[in-house]
């Protein structure tokens, strides 16, 4: 009892209360909140998750020798982990995500030979790899990502339970490590490190591996044109200068002068010029647009600036773990939105209401409530978590940024940006969009995916795009709300995962709405077909050609090429087969250039 006092006396902040039943003046601590014990009375299990709590770890939790789980993941803990927690010889679960950790693992943790889960991510954590870790032999999720490890990562091989390996966003140099023969691995990250080398062929040598992302490193070589390497995207390879294959479409010759998208700008007017026959010939007929359409010219440039900005050159590196911040309590939320008055009501979703609220240093905020229902302790974790990644995720300059939460058995909701504009969908239907205006905000919204599709990988992040969750700032630029991680997905997310081949999709339909202002909804009910069939069909036949673009658009002299080459994407992103789809940052350069020559 007195090791939990004391840490309980050591955090000088506990805005929710949540140690408040911590009595000392009760007869044991087994009935305090968050506290679990065996029959004996031995604390066997600490849960504090998500309670804004601060101050340092005690060296004196090693004196709770028979620790089972000690889970304080998403406080606000600083200092180290304290090296006496290597006399917690029974711990099989340690979860410190999301603190304010520092320093490196201490070499003490090796004698916690039950270990299964490590979960240290999202802390400030530095040194080399806790190689404490390989006398681990229970070892099955081990989570260092998002922190400041640097040195080589050593030979895996012995830990033979692992199944969750998840070192991204580290400094780790030195090869990709050997994991060969890993029966229970499943999933891979070491995006976002300095490692080089090659793709080793021992990855062929894992059975169960369903993910893999070693993206953004200084590997190098061809990917073998393997099925275990067929099987991830592109993306999962990106942001290596020095690989080269079909995979990710750059032929080896060309490997002494890559700079990151070279494949693509000799692939895009091929891809460009399909389309753009289909139209010419459709339109041959016409007479009417006939000379409108003449003059296509599928001519890209291979601009370095296009490139440049392909990753998003705004904000798109993730903000550092120490920005973690949870949340207001109903009671400010309250305050903020006037009670929650219709009065402030901006919205209503399928399962939450978003109110106009302004906040104590007066900005404007929207506050997104999620439908009142009871909360499990289970749902409020999962919505925390799904809340850390979504803030620091939405930092990208073309998403709704995450600002804040609150996450309490009464209420849980989400700070959000406040966007002006409103939505996409009643811009382009219910006001009017010039021709830049619409390839502005389709060039915003590809850079948002390829964020989320290269250096957002890891996350799986769900994005459920279409005109009603593109919002419009003050400055008319769009941005990308309404994501999800189905890893933490509450009942309120999606549940199901997504593919990029289908945001490839969906994109595809927000472009043929930009171009057409017609909603796929009302075009399946007239019509009896999807759009992107709508669209192939009225390509046929060109009176409805005609009829199929906006009118406004048709009137807009002189960008006749650039309406073919946004419908060419179009086209192209809503392929029947979706390998067949561009990636993203191919349709971002194409955008791009689209874009530059309407700005003309
Ligand atoms: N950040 C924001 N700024 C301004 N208005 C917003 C913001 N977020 C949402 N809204 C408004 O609130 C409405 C409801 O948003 P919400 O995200 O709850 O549902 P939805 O996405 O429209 O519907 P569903 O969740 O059923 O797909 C939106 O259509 C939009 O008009």
């Amino acid at each position: 009892m007195q090791v939990l006092l004391q840490l309980a006396q050591l955090s000088t902040n506990d805005p929710q209360n949540a140690l408040g039943s911590w009595d000392g003046s009760r007869p044991s601590a087994c009935s305090w909140q968050g506290i679990r014990c065996n029959a004996a009375n031995r604390v066997t299990a600490i849960f504090i998750v998500n309670k804004q709590l601060d101050g340092v770890l005690p060296p004196s939790l090693g004196l709770l020798t028979y620790l089972i789980t000690l889970d304080l993941r998403f406080n606000k803990f600083s200092g180290s982990i304290p090296p006496s927690l290597g006399a917690c010889q029974m711990l099989q679960t340690l979860s410190l995500s999301g603190n304010l950790l520092t320093g490196d693992v201490p070499s003490e943790l090796a004698q916690n030979t039950r270990m299964s889960t490590f979960a240290v991510n999202l802390n400030m954590l530095s040194g080399s790899f806790p190689l404490q870790i390989l006398a681990w032999r229970e070892l099955s999720v081990l989570w260092l990502d998002n922190n400041m490890f640097t040195g080589s990562i050593p030979d895996l091989t012995s830990m033979v339970q692992l199944k969750i390996l998840d070192l991204q966003n580290n400094q780790f140099t030195g090869t990709i490590p050997n994991v060969a023969g890993l029966q229970a691995l499943l999933d891979i990250d070491l995006s976002n490190n300095k490692l080089s080398g090659s793709l080793p062929t021992f990855l062929d040598t894992l059975p169960k591996l369903r993910y893999l992302n070693v993206s953004n490193n200084h590997l190098t070589g061809l990917i073998p044109d393997t099925s275990v390497f067929l099987r991830f995207p592109a993306s999962a390879y990106a942001g290596n200068d020095g690989l080269c294959g079909a995979i990710i479409k750059r032929d080896c010759a060309d490997n002494s002068n890559i700079s990151g998208s070279n494949s693509t700008t000799t692939s895009a007017p091929k891809m460009l010029s399909k389309t753009a026959i289909i139209v010419i010939s459709s339109l041959g007929g016409a007479g009417v647009l006939l000379g409108m359409f003449l003059g296509v010219r599928c001519a890209y440039r291979g601009s370095q600036d296009i490139l440049e900005d392909l990753r998003g050159g705004e904000d798109s590196t993730l903000l550092s773990s120490s920005n973690v911040n949870v949340g207001y309590t109903v009671a400010q939320l309250t305050k903020m939105t006037n009670g929650f008055a219709k009065a402030n009501i901006i919205g209503v979703g399928s399962s939450s209401i978003v109110y106009r609220s302004m906040l104590p240093g007066g900005a404007i905020v929207a506050i997104k409530r999620l439908s009142e229902v009871k909360y499990s302790s289970d749902t409020q974790h999962a919505f925390v978590a799904e809340y850390q990644i979504l803030k620091r995720i939405t930092q990208h300059g073309s998403m709704v940024r995450v600002l804040n939460c609150c996450a309490t058995p009464s209420c849980m909701a989400l700070v959000l940006d406040f966007m002006p504009g409103g939505t996409l969908e009643n811009k382009l239907y219910e006001q009017s969009m010039s021709w830049l205006d619409r390839v502005d905000t389709a060039v915003s919204v590809a850079k948002g995916l390829v964020y989320l599709h290269l250096d957002c990988a890891a996350h799986k992040v769900v994005v459920d795009l279409k005109p009603s969750h593109i919002l419009i700032d003050a400055d008319s630029k769009a941005h990308i709300t309404d994501l999800h991680i189905p890893r933490f997905a509450t009942k309120y997310a999606y549940s199901q995962g997504t593919t990029t081949h289908g945001d490839v999709y969906s994109y595809g339909i927000v472009l043929l709405e930009l171009l057409t202002r017609k909603k796929p909804n009302s075009i399946l009910v007239t019509e009896r077909m999807n759009m992107s069939k709508w669209v192939r069909k009225a390509l046929l036949k060109p009176e409805l050609t005609v009829q199929m673009f906006d009118i406004t658009l048709l009137c807009t002299s002189g960008i006749d090429e650039q309406l073919l080459q946004v419908l060419d994407v179009a086209m192209l992103c809503t392929h029947e087969i979706p390998t067949k789809r561009p990636s993203m940052p191919d349709v971002l350069k194409v955008l791009m250039k689209v874009k530059h020559d309407a700005q003309k």
